[in-house]
């Protein structure tokens, strides 16, 4: 009895190194790829991955009958991801396919500005410790000193107070500029940061910076949107996560949100209302973002939930 105990034990110690052994072999990987649609990607791209022995474990596509544009998002088990890492490289250069591949157990590395109030940076903060943002935030740069810092301590990100007057504007972006490539920033999240980042900076960051408006855009641009809204009388407001581009906000839309209002709502209670409805588009934003589930199509975005 004792010598049949002791075998069992034996054998699940076996199998538990064995599982060990093929669990540390095989890696998730996220592929995000786009290209001019034609018979036979998502074939050749789910052939090559069943012969390098990978898995399948989701996988998204659209075809953009407007722009012609094929878009797929594909995540998957692998044992060996260099090699099909080139073996990839090869045949998307057949489909002239713009693509991105990576180990989805790192985290994008982001980066988040912000300026007087702190509502969406407290809750991307909040969701990170969750585990719901599964993000690496390398800093929080603030142009005021404020409540940012202690936020920022409660957190352990670093805190970068970068103040800006009208004579310092360009010096404090180049600071910023500087660093995101220190940092080796992925995503910048303009967290109702206030000030608008030069053409340059928006070029080099096009496709990985998000912005969140306080508005249903394309209604009520520009500032003060709430209180643009309030004169309108809407009986909805709303907020946008858009990509950041020279034009403001103008940029490629990646998610929005609706809360009703009433007549008898003041400015000041629709920027009050507006607060949990920026919160939860911007983190939706950010969290397809950091899953390379937002892919830029000209002026729009396509977005796989
Ligand atoms: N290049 C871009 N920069 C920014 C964008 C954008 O789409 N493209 N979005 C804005 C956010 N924003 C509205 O959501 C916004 C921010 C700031 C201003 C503005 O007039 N700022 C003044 C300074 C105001 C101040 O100091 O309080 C300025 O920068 O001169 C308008 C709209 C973020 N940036």
């Amino acid at each position: 009895m004792l010598s049949l105990a002791i075998f069992a034990v034996y054998r699940q110690t076996l199998v538990a190194f064995d599982l060990l052994s093929v669990s540390s072999m095989s890696s998730s990987q996220i592929l995000a790829l786009s290209c001019p649609d034609r018979p036979g990607i998502v074939a050749a791209v789910t052939g090559l991955l069943q012969s390098a022995g990978g898995n399948i474990t989701e996988a998204q596509q659209y075809n953009d009958p407007q722009s012609d544009m094929f878009f797929m998002r594909v995540a998957f088990d692998i044992d060996d991801p260099l090699a099909f890492r080139g073996a990839f490289d090869t045949l998307s250069k057949s489909f002239n396919m713009d693509w991105r591949l990576r180990d989805a157990s790192r985290a994008k590395r982001v980066l988040i500005l912000v300026s007087k109030f702190d509502h969406c940076l407290v809750d991307l903060l909040y969701r990170t410790r969750l585990g719901e943002l599964d993000m690496d935030i390398v800093g929080i740069v603030s142009n005021h000193p404020r409540d940012a810092l202690r936020i920022s301590n409660l957190h352990g990100a670093p805190f970068y107070h970068l103040p800006i007057t009208k004579s310092t504007k360009a010096d404090q972006e180049a600071r910023i500029d500087a660093l995101i490539e220190e940092t080796d920033t992925e995503i910048v999240v303009l967290a109702r940061y206030m000030q608008i980042l030069s053409d340059d900076l928006t070029h080099r960051l096009i496709g990985r910076c998000v912005n969140i408006h306080h508005s249903f855009l394309p209604g009520f641009k520009g500032a003060r949107p709430y209180h643009q809204a309030h004169r309108r009388g809407v009986k909805m407001i709303g907020a946008t996560a858009h990509f950041v581009t020279p034009d403001l906000d103008e940029g490629p839309i990646i998610v929005q949100g609706v809360e009703p209002i009433t007549h008898a709502d003041t400015a000041a209670r629709l920027v009050a209302k507006g607060r949990s409805i920026e919160q939860r588009v911007l983190s939706r934003a950010v969290k397809a973002l950091i899953e390379d589930r937002v892919f830029l199509n000209g002026a729009r975005t396509v977005v796989f939930d």
